[in-house]
């Protein structure tokens, strides 16, 4: 057995783990990085960029079996070579990958640890069975694995998740996706449109995580008028059948189908990489679901050495969240016990669908039951995404009766990634819709779609009358 003493153990050498290793090697204290898997991080290897490769196949060749409306005509079938496909989704994913193992290749060979990292105390973590670590503070960063019932387990290699797809030598012929959320609708239309048939199950009316009841409406009828995407269902058996997976399944009405899919590929939510940390030999409190309590704003487990950061800590599964918390818990790890609260960014979201679909600042779930004005735009008739014949979608922007403060949106339509990085850097420097709407817009451009919104909502503020009433009513 090695026996090793360190300031700071990191677990986990994805994306929160290395900023976390980094910030405490910047602070000048000695730190290792504990990686159980491969290296190269979910982001580049399983995650956002083989997905979004995928995906821009995927808008190739939609794109080119839709010109005949601008009265281009592209003689004969769109032809799609699967296995070139996935060859570029491979070669360009693993250039990627090639840039995070060339900067874990940097590290000093002392600071790397192989093998799976588990708690015997606070200060105290065993590697498989060949090291033990004394740490003063510890780091978890383990990222997440995909939710798989067990009564799918019988599926055996039928039943695949997102990170099989990327390793796929050509496309199958029919997939069934369980789970209408951000990877079962991201990986769901790009298989659809590079002529995979696809079936998109959900158990609920919940739709890429989206709040907005109107806005999922429009998001729904969008991705229904191209692919087969069915809300409130119940699987009823799934069964192997030699190379096929044999699912019946009961739609919102009870009516029960039976079709037959090379994979069912299961995308029905993510769960912490907590279950073999043995978080039950250390001091932190645990809630009943086996979650530990922190500090969102130190991501400090109660008073102890031990911090969280990433996909983890169950809060918010995106890669610019997964690199501020790495930073943070770092920082803190670092200073520990002295530790400070990190500065967050206005909350973003973005799902990679044709319409995109994004959340900004306070979702419609979360907004007050009253005091809140709200705009809209739906993008059928907005003049550019007619143009480009983009007009699907709907966007909602909410916004502070009284102060005018500009709270948050949710949307579903054409240039959203770009528009939602807009809106959440006012909602981060706090503008009002007034002052938004002092910003420039220019035309003919989608934002001017944003603009209908805002001003819908500024011509329901009550500013000014405000105080009038509460002269009155004092
Ligand atoms: C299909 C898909 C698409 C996505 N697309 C996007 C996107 O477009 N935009 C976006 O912002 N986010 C996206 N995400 C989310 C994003 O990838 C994650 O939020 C982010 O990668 C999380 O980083 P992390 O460091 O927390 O975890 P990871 O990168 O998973 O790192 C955790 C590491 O810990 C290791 N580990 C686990 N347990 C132990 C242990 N006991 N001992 C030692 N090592 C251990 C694991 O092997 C792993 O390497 C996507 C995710 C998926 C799955
Ligand atoms: N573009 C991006 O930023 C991006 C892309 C992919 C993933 N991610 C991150 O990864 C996280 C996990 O993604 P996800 O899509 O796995 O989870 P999710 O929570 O977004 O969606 C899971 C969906 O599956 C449904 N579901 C759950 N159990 C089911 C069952 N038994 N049968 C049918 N439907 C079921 C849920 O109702 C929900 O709609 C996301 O929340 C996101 O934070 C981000």
């Amino acid at each position: 057995m090695k026996n090793l003493k360190v300031d700071v153990a990191i677990i986990g050498a994805g994306t929160a783990g290395l900023g976390a290793y980094r910030a405490v090697k910047a602070a000048g204290l000695g730190a290792v990085i504990i990686e159980g898997g491969p290296y190269g991080t979910t982001c580049a290897r399983v995650g956002c960029m083989p997905s979004k490769l995928l995906i821009a196949a995927a808008e190739a060749a939609h794109s080119a079996a839709h010109t005949a409306p601008f009265g281009v005509h592209v003689e004969g079938p769109i032809r799609v070579d699967g296995a070139e496909v996935m060859d570029r989704v491979k070669r360009e994913r693993d250039r990627f990958v090639g840039f995070v193992l060339d900067s874990v290749d940097g590290l000093p060979q002392e600071d790397k640890i192989r093998g799976y990292a588990r708690f015997l105390s606070d200060t105290t973590l065993q590697v498989d069975d060949h090291t033990r670590i004394e740490a003063s503070r510890v780091v978890i960063a383990t990222g997440s694995t995909p939710v798989v019932p067990d009564s799918y387990k019988a599926l055996g290699d039928r039943l695949i998740v997102n990170d099989d797809v990327f390793y796929w030598d050509d496309l199958p012929r029919r997939v069934l996706v369980v789970g209408p959320g951000v990877i079962g609708l991201e990986l769901g239309q790009a298989l659809a449109r590079l002529g995979v048939h696809v079936r998109l199950l959900g158990r609920s009316a919940s739709l890429g995580g989206l709040s907005d009841p109107e806005v999922k409406a429009s998001a729904l009828a969008a991705f229904q008028a191209e692919f087969s995407v069915s809300l409130n269902t119940r699987i009823v058996s799934a069964a192997r059948d030699g190379d096929e997976v044999e699912v019946r399944w009961a739609d919102a009405d009870g009516r029960e189908s039976l079709e037959r899919f090379d994979y069912l590929l299961m995308a029905a939510g993510r769960r912490p990489n907590l279950d073999h940390l043995q978080l039950e030999n250390t001091s932190v409190v645990l809630d009943e679901t086996g979650l530990p309590h922190f500090d969102r704003r130190t991501l400090q487990l109660g008073a102890s050495p031990i911090f969280i950061a990433g996909d983890v800590d169950g809060e918010l599964l995106f890669l610019h969240e997964a690199a501020d918390e790495g930073r943070i818990a770092g920082e803190n790890a670092a200073r520990y016990p002295k530790v400070q609260p990190g500065r967050r960014r206005a909350p973003l979201a973005v799902v990679f669908t044709d319409p995109q679909i994004a959340q900004v600042g306070v979702h419609f779930k979360g907004l007050p039951t009253s005091g809140v004005v709200f705009g809209e735009v739906d993008f059928a008739n907005q003049g550019r995404s007619r143009v480009m014949l983009k007009n699907r979608g709907k966007l909602r922007v909410y916004a502070d009766q009284y102060n005018g403060r500009f709270l948050g949106a949710e949307m579903a339509g054409p240039s959203i990634e770009h528009i939602a990085h807009l809106l959440s850097w006012a909602v981060q420097q706090e503008m009002t819709v007034p002052k938004m709407l002092e910003m420039p817009f220019y035309h003919p451009v989608v934002e001017e779609g944003l603009r209908t919104a805002l001003r819908q909502a500024a011509s329901q503020l009550t500013l000014a009358r405000e105080p009038l009433q509460r002269v009155k009513s004092a």
